[in-house]
């Protein structure tokens, strides 16, 4: 028997039929997420046009891209001053699917000059949008004459010699579909290229206009001398055309001592590939959305083209509060150039965002006093969370985010009592704790808020301080110091004083206080944090968990009553307890007054109220008489 390698030649070697329809119909139909997307694609096509006259025909010539319409026709035209087509390129290029000069021009360049296309297959898009497409271009190699391509699906076409376009470059002629034929209108194209073409380094014309579309300089390619606040003017106006809910605090600008260093030196070999590429803005939006606290927004420029303009992914997740627009040469566009490829430089220029926004976050601390205190009042938690992700960000942050408490919104080091203890309590509800502190007059921390308990944790561990979590088994511990009693004189407190807790006698402050009703709030705070797990949908397999770890905390005991040693009243009646004398009286009053604490702290307790009421009026009127 023979094998395939062996005997190639006697095997028949076939060829994989293509249709050719159906391929064309994916390529420029479905391969971009909207059909507009051709009008980029167009222009970026002379915007390599451009860049390769400039490379390849000596002789000067002014650059220019100029977009027009025509209502009545309904075409579009994209015109340009470039390189134009040879007839001979026309078939080589144009009309061959998936090649292109553009990318033999790359190869042969080391520096790229900034050309855009690489894939062979843009300039199809014009066929979503057009019912006929004509090309009438002039090639600086046969500056005298000009041809003009035709096709209606860029499968049957063709080229002939046409009348003299004057000029060397070429015009895209759409004859626009009629569903696309909102396009043949100079205020909707100015809208969508201002948004796609705003950096692109060749200038863009609409219609008649004589002032290119983007002839703004973003900040980061001003060369020239400007004075830092006149600068920084300019980049909040210009962070502004790109956050389009919020306004910008202040910007951080990426890699500033490159740029500005670039004015008088060469590129620095010591520099990083992204240093080297990376360049942009980075800002700090001013508010946040009720109900999302990810506001993450970044445009990517790749080439001066917008590739993608929400790649908040680039941002790290804890800047939820943080917008960007960011230019880069080497990102990798994938074939719709509306992503970009997850690729090893693309990790490296997240990495190096997230550091940029930490050294820039410190910054601004450090020299922008009243930017800063912005940032801080409206982002307060999301900084708060934000500092557990990056220990720099934790040493810039600890001391100047605030943390909710019982006196209001904080810094930690003013929770940090003399005894070098912070004290947090884990309900919501303004429960027995909010009552012990406000008597004591300390501060206590707020702990069901987002991120504040591990905040406080973390600051505790750093600072040597010790935190308190109250509602806790360990948290109580600290606070509620237990004693022991005999059996039979806890039986006769219990049964005169409990309804459904625990008793346990305990010294505590306020020593004014006789007694105090707690729940076991890590049941509560557990319950709360397994409907957020759920609400982030988390993998039903990982809920199924955190609910058989919830159960068991839930069979745990409930509610614990804590009788004060400390309080006067109290050790009296243990003392009259122990002689063998009767307290009932007491205890009644006493209970009565556990269950109007209880009900007035906790709204939901289950407690009857009307019954405690009426023991204190019954017993106010013995005392009477
Ligand atoms: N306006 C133009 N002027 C001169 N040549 C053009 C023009 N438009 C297209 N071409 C030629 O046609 C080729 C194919 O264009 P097409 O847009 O399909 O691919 P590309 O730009 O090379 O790559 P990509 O698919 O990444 O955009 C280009 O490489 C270029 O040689």
């Amino acid at each position: 028997m023979h094998t395939l390698e062996h005997n190639e030649s006697e095997i028949e070697i076939n060829e994989a039929g293509v249709d050719l329809g159906g391929l064309m119909t994916v390529l420029s139909k479905h391969l971009y997420s909207t059909p507009v997307v051709a009008l980029r694609e167009l222009v970026q096509n002379s915007h390599d046009s451009i860049v390769r006259r400039r490379i390849e025909d000596k002789g000067s010539f002014e650059s220019e891209i100029r977009i027009t319409v025509d209502r009545q026709l309904k075409t579009l035209t994209i015109s340009d001053s470039g390189a134009g087509l040879t007839l001979e390129e026309i078939h080589q290029f144009l009309a061959t699917v998936g090649v292109g000069y553009t990318r033999t021009l790359r190869a042969q360049n080391e520096d790229n000059d900034g050309l855009i296309g690489m894939f062979g297959l843009g300039f199809l898009s014009a066929f979503v949008l057009a019912s006929k497409v004509q090309v009438r271009t002039c090639s600086y190699q046969t500056p005298t004459i000009t041809h003009l391509y035709q096709s209606r699906n860029a499968q049957n076409y063709t080229a002939t010699l046409t009348e003299h376009r004057c000029s060397v470059g070429t015009d895209v002629i759409l004859t626009l579909n009629d569903s696309y034929k909102e396009l043949a209108s100079e205020q909707e194209l100015r809208r969508l290229l201002s948004h796609y073409c705003i950096l692109l380094n060749e200038p863009i014309y609409i219609g008649e206009e004589s002032e290119a579309l983007n002839n703004e300089t973003p900040p980061w390619r001003i060369t020239e001398d400007v004075h830092p606040i006149q600068l920084q003017k300019r980049r909040l106006a210009f962070a502004k055309k790109f956050e389009m809910n919020f306004e910008p605090i202040t910007t951080i600008p990426i890699y500033e001592s490159v740029l500005r260093h670039d004015l008088e030196k060469p590129v620095n070999n010591d520099l990083s590939p992204v240093e080297k590429d990376l360049k942009g803005l980075l800002w700090i939006q001013d508010g946040a959305f009720y109900g999302t606290s990810d506001n993450r927004n970044l445009a990517v420029f790749v080439r001066g083209m917008l590739l993608d303009d929400d790649a908040k992914d680039l941002l790290p997740t804890w800047a939820g509060f943080m917008g960007g627009v960011i230019e880069s040469q080497k990102l990798t566009p994938t074939a719709s150039r509306e992503t970009l490829q997850k690729d090893s430089y693309y990790y490296e220029v997240k990495h190096a965002i997230s550091e940029l926004l930490i050294e820039g976050l410190a910054s601004i601390a450090e020299n922008q006093p009243e930017a800063w205190r912005r940032i801080l009042t409206r982002h307060n938690e999301a900084l708060l969370a934000a500092s557990l992700c990056d220990e720099r960000l934790f040493a810039i942050l600890q001391d100047r985010v605030k943390i909710p408490s019982s006196q209001g919104e904080i810094t930690v080091n003013k929770l940090s009592n003399k005894d070098r203890k912070i004290h947090v309590m884990l309900s919501e509800e303004a429960g027995f704790e909010d009552m012990i502190f406000r008597t004591l007059k300390i501060p206590v921390a707020y702990g069901h808020r987002y991120a504040v308990i591990p905040f406080l944790r973390k600051w505790a561990s750093i600072n040597n301080v010790t935190l308190i979590e109250l509602g806790t088994e360990k948290g109580n511990q600290h606070f509620f110091i237990k004693e022991e009693l005999a059996s039979s004189t806890l039986e006769i407190l219990s049964e005169g004083l409990c309804d459904n807790e625990h008793l346990i006698v305990a010294s505590f402050l306020p020593q004014e206080l006789p007694l105090v009703v707690v729940p076991d709030r890590e049941a509560i705070l557990k319950n709360r944090l397994e409907s957020d797990e759920a609400d982030k949908r988390i993998a039903s397999a990982a809920l199924d968990l955190v609910r058989q770890f919830t159960k068991k905390i839930e069979s745990r005991p409930e509610i614990r009553l804590f009788i004060n040693s400390k309080n006067s009243a109290i050790a009296f009646l243990i003392e009259e307890i122990q002689k063998g004398n009767s307290v009932s009286q007491s205890l009644l009053l006493l209970k009565a007054m556990k269950t109007i604490m209880t009900a007035s702290g906790d709204s939901q307790a289950n407690v009857n109220l009307s019954q405690a009421l009426y023991n204190v009026s019954e017993l106010v009127k013995k005392m009477s008489n």
